[in-house]
């Protein structure tokens, strides 16, 4: 909390509070922007109190006399044209002071987070990101510079006032309140008073708020007539013909607070033993929360049209909490608890057929709109890959829908496509994995594959070293990696040579061998000849037994393995430096050999990312040969 908190003693009971440094500098763009769409102020507030009657309405299930008195749940929208103010209303569970000082002074939720984080204190490129991020509550700062929100917290007596003009700091004190429920009072701007006028509200309502599961109306101050904008008819209850893209795109910013347009939808009603709704999103952007490390879902479920909770850990699997939307179940009793899900046998079978039914839509859309798929694979293809870890029911399943960048086409392979394509004589599905697309592709372990015309999967997010720990094959077809183990490479044809000389004879490479073995010692597992080079003089792999090379880096990066296990060198015989060296091994015992094989071993270390195990002895070795080579 603030330190320039002063509290007053007398009636009113005023304090004043600075606001925390982030809201602070996101107030400062909110009161200084010139954003073009600032109108969304009003989806923002609409869709606040919408949650608070929501969130009352599964309050009153156990205590069913906090709404005994006012039972319809409703959200005004009241313009008083002399006072320049718009009045937001609504009879929702409203809040206490404590409540007030936490929401409206701190940032609540994590997506506005983020967007404070980015601020550059550019204006214009930050006033670009409010579109993105959404600022909830603070967006009304766009349009008022004053902004009051009177506040009583159901089942209590008590209501009071917020106040600030978004320079620093806010008042909060007593104040009166005929019932439950929050206002949010705005003094507009002089250059916001088009947001005066009735018909544009409407307008804004019925494009950002209509299908909002509360009713909305608008009137004048002072008026008798209202006219309601929205009847609150919860958008999933309607038939699939009825709703246009429109308000799915509105419905879904709604429910799963995004700004970006929903990439495909899935709407439908699951009858029989069990009766439920699903109204499921996928984003075209990434969510905010998506690596957060609690992996939660964040679909809503309702109980015959009333919220019941966000947390739907339940509901959805991990690797499907990239959806977005509402489950509404006819058959979990209204009362159930938050703890009751876990252990609900109808909850478990939602859950099943749910996830079924999300993969069957996503395998129909692969199918029918490859183009449409391949985006959400682009943004979510590392999420649903953490199902082939997880789930291994749903392997088989998945891996049909899993796409993959290779070594030969542009654009995403699936594994059918991989497999139709695979040579002759070719029994496996050949993939690399590293950091990022960059460094895979530029693996040495490639240059004999791609000299044969072998396509290669190349991996680059970190879930696949996991989920290829567990997935052993694709239809019969084994999974192995190109750095690690015998390649079979010779069985898949010669490959073009990288120079026109000719490789080592077999009798001079097996003494070079010999002798490289000598000099590493300990350091390699073994040294051998290599199919897998065409450019590069040698490359490290792992043992068959072995941990593939990323994985093991992976692992010591995140303290998991204290010391890497050595490896097996692999050297190319038509490389011009091995040659060198075979020649010199020839001629005996050479003290230059024994610096050419460090070097040798070092090169293929730096080729996998990494440093010279001892960078002193590298730099002396290095320097002598060079020396050696221009003297
Ligand atoms: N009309 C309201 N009634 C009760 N509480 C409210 C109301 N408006 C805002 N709040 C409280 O203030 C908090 C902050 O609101 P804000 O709009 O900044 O973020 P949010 O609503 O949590 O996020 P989002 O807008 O994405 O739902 C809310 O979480 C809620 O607790």
């Amino acid at each position: 909390m603030s330190d320039s908190q002063t509290q007053s003693s007398d009636q009113s009971g005023e304090e004043r509070r600075g606001f925390e440094a982030e809201v602070a500098k996101l107030l400062r763009l909110m009161v200084d922007s010139v954003y073009s769409e600032r109108e969304v102020f009003l989806r923002e507030l609409i869709s606040n109190a919408a949650d608070a009657c929501d969130k009352l309405r599964y309050e009153a299930l156990t205590q069913p006399d906090l709404t005994r008195d006012d039972p319809d749940f409703a959200i005004t929208v009241e313009v008083d044209k002399d006072a320049a103010t718009i009045r937001v209303s609504d009879n929702g569970i409203g809040m206490n002071r404590t409540e007030m000082r936490e929401h409206l002074g701190t940032i609540a939720k994590s997506g506005t987070e983020a967007f404070a984080k980015q601020l550059t204190g550019d204006a214009a490129k930050d006033v670009s990101l409010i579109g993105q991020f959404g600022v909830g509550f603070y967006a009304s700062f766009m349009v008022a510079d004053r902004v009051r929100v009177i506040s009583r917290r159901a089942g209590e007596q008590a209501a009071q006032e917020w106040e600030s003009d978004g320079h620093g700091d806010y008042a909060i004190r007593n104040a009166e309140r005929a019932g439950r429920g929050t206002d949010v009072i705005l003094h507009l701007k002089d250059d916001a008073r088009e947001f005066l006028d009735t018909t544009k509200l409407d307008d804004i309502v019925r494009t950002y708020s209509g299908h909002i599961p509360v009713p909305v109306t608008i009137r004048e101050a002072g008026a008798e007539d209202a006219a309601s904008v929205s009847q609150g008819t919860a958008l999933w209850t309607r038939p699939k013909g009825d709703i246009a893209d429109e308000e799915y795109t509105e419905f879904y910013r709604h429910v799963g607070g995004g700004f970006d347009e929903p990439a495909w939808t899935i709407h439908y009603k699951a009858e029989g033993m069990i009766e439920y709704t699903v109204l499921l999103f996928v984003p075209s952007m990434r969510p905010m929360d998506l690596f957060d490390p609690a992996r939660k879902p964040r679909v809503k479920l309702y109980v015959r049209r009333v919220y019941i909770t966000d947390d739907t850990a339940e509901l959805l699997p991990g690797w499907l909490r990239f959806l977005r939307g509402v489950i509404d179940s006819e058959d979990l009793p209204l009362n159930i608890s938050r703890e009751m899900l876990q252990n609900n046998p109808v909850v478990r079978r939602m859950r099943k057929a749910i996830t079924n039914k999300a993969l069957t839509e996503l395998e129909r859309l692969a199918d029918k709109q490859p183009e449409t798929f391949a985006k959400i694979w682009e943004q979510f293809g590392p999420v649903l890959k953490e199902g082939l870890y997880e789930d291994a029911d749903r392997r088989e399943q998945l891996l049909k829908l899993a796409r993959f960048r290779t070594t030969k086409r542009d654009g995403w392979v699936s594994l059918a496509d991989y497999v139709a394509a695979m040579k002759d004589k070719q029994s496996a599905i050949y993939y690399v994995t590293g950091e990022d697309e960059a460094a895979v592709a530029r693996q040495p372990q490639l240059e004999g594959f791609k000299a044969r015309d072998v396509e290669v999967l190349l991996l680059s997010d970190p879930v696949d070293d996991f989920w290829l720990q567990v997935a052993t094959d694709f239809e019969g077809k084994p999974f192995k990696s190109i750095t690690r183990g015998g390649s079979d490479l010779k069985d898949l044809g010669d490959a073009p040579a990288g120079d026109d000389a000719e490789p080592v004879a077999d009798d001079k490479l097996d003494a070079l061998i010999a002798r490289l073995k000598a000099a590493l010692g300990d350091t390699v597992t073994d040294v051998r000849r290599s199919d897998r080079l065409t450019e590069t003089p040698a490359c490290l792999v792992a043992d068959d037994a072995g941990m593939d090379l990323h994985l093991e880096r992976m692992l010591k990066a995140h303290q998991q393995m204290a010391q890497a296990m050595p490896k097996v060198l692999e050297i190319n015989p038509g490389h011009a430096m091995v040659r060198a060296m075979a020649e010199a091994a020839g001629k005996g015992d050479a003290p230059i050999l024994e610096d050419a094989a460090w070097l040798l071993f070092d090169q293929a270390r730096v080729l996998e990312g990494e440093t010279p195990d001892d960078p002193a002895a590298f730099s002396r070795r290095l320097s002598r040969l060079i020396t050696q080579g221009l003297a």
